[in-house]
């Protein structure tokens, strides 16, 4: 019997994101929270030290005021984060056709990483494309998926190949990608911004110094952003947490000193999410635009993330196929 290389393989790609809570109320945003915060990858703070801090006061504290933010931009989907991410995995599988299965798994949450990859390899899939939909790499976000991704292939004895989509901060087809989709939203606007912000998540300074390369590819992103459109860009780094320095300058702060600096047209691109989530909706969105406004701003406007929009899924497309060369097509 002659076993036909078609015959034996099946390839599979994983599109993973942060996560998000099941629902927008104080038990299912504790759980969210007791999840992510626990990961050491994202507070780098010894356990002994962190755990009574996240258990006595965070835990306590945070879930009614972030489930409260929740309920602000909660759609009949469920969260933004989760429904478009489902619009990218639907849409990149239409693209793909049906030789290639692409899954979605979140790092915390629902569905997670281990039993999405579990799934896969039950099913037969011996080729695996993770891709971490995060354009810039850090340790917090890029690394702790591909960890959890390597927990649940450590269970196993006969496991899958494993592929690792690259930060794509740079790339010319994502640059290209948000050039052309944030133009077409600034033609849009009923007014013509002075400025276009930036908004990046922000990340514990420290992080830079302990090797993460993140402040430094989303300056490159901004950079090779702004050299393909026409108005002026800055660039911040949105919501702050805990009490050690993140980097700057805060996207809160630059709104805030804007009006005083004669800044008072201003549209917020957030081109470090592939996904409009809590921090774009609400904390831009909703609070970001109080804090412009109530500092003597005239115009704001928020602009969307790639999501699933025609310039979002051709790149999405196109890194994927880049990446699953000599996979497939078959040759
Ligand atoms: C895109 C990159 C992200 C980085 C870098 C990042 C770092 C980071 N985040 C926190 C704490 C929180 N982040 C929260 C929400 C959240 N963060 C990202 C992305 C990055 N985080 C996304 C996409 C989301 C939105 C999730 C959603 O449900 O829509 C939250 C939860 C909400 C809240 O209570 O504010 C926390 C907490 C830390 C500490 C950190 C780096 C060390
Ligand atoms: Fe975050
Ligand atoms: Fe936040």
């Amino acid at each position: 019997m002659t076993i036909e290389k078609e015959d034996i393989t099946s390839v599979g790609v994983l599109l993973v994101n942060l996560g998000t809570p099941d629902a927008p109320d104080v038990g299912a945003v504790r759980r969210y929270l007791a999840e992510f915060l626990s990961d050491p990858r994202v507070v780098e703070i010894p356990a002994t030290l962190w755990k009574p801090v996240l258990h006595g006061v965070i835990l306590r504290t945070r879930p009614a005021k972030s489930a409260e933010a929740y309920r602000q931009i909660w759609t009949n989907e469920g969260s933004p984060l989760m429904a478009i991410s489902k619009r990218q995995r639907d849409a990149l599988q239409q693209r793909l056709g049906d030789d290639v299965f692409v899954g979605l798994a979140m790092r915390y949450g629902n569905p997670a990483i281990g039993p999405a990859i579990a799934q896969m390899v039950n099913h037969g899939f011996d080729r695996i494309l993770l891709a971490p939909l995060y354009p810039q790499y850090c340790a917090a976000t890029t690394a702790t998926a591909v960890d959890a991704a390597f927990a649940e292939l450590a269970k196993m004895r006969l496991q899958p190949a494993i592929r690792i989509l690259p930060p794509y901060f740079d790339d010319r087809l994502h640059i290209d990608a948000l050039a052309k989709n944030l133009q077409r939203q600034l033609d849009a606007l009923a007014f013509k911004p002075e400025r276009l912000l930036l908004s990046f998540h922000g990340m514990p300074e420290r992080t830079r110094t302990l090797g993460d390369p993140y402040y430094e590819q989303c300056k490159a992103t901004a950079d090779l952003l702004g050299g393909q459109l026409d108005l002026p860009i800055d660039v911040a780094f949105q919501s702050r947490f805990g009490r050690a320095r993140w980097l700057q300058p805060a996207t809160d702060m630059v709104l805030a000193s804007y009006p005083s600096q004669g800044v008072k047209r201003v549209a917020i691109a957030t081109p470090g999410f592939s996904a409009d989530c809590l921090e774009t909706l609400e904390e831009l969105g909703i609070r970001g635009r109080e804090t412009f406004i109530g500092a003597g701003g005239a115009d704001f406007a928020r602009l969307d993330c790639l999501n699933d929009s025609d310039e979002g899924m051709q790149m999405l497309d196109a890194l994927i196929r880049r990446e699953l060369a000599g996979w497939w097509p078959a040759s």
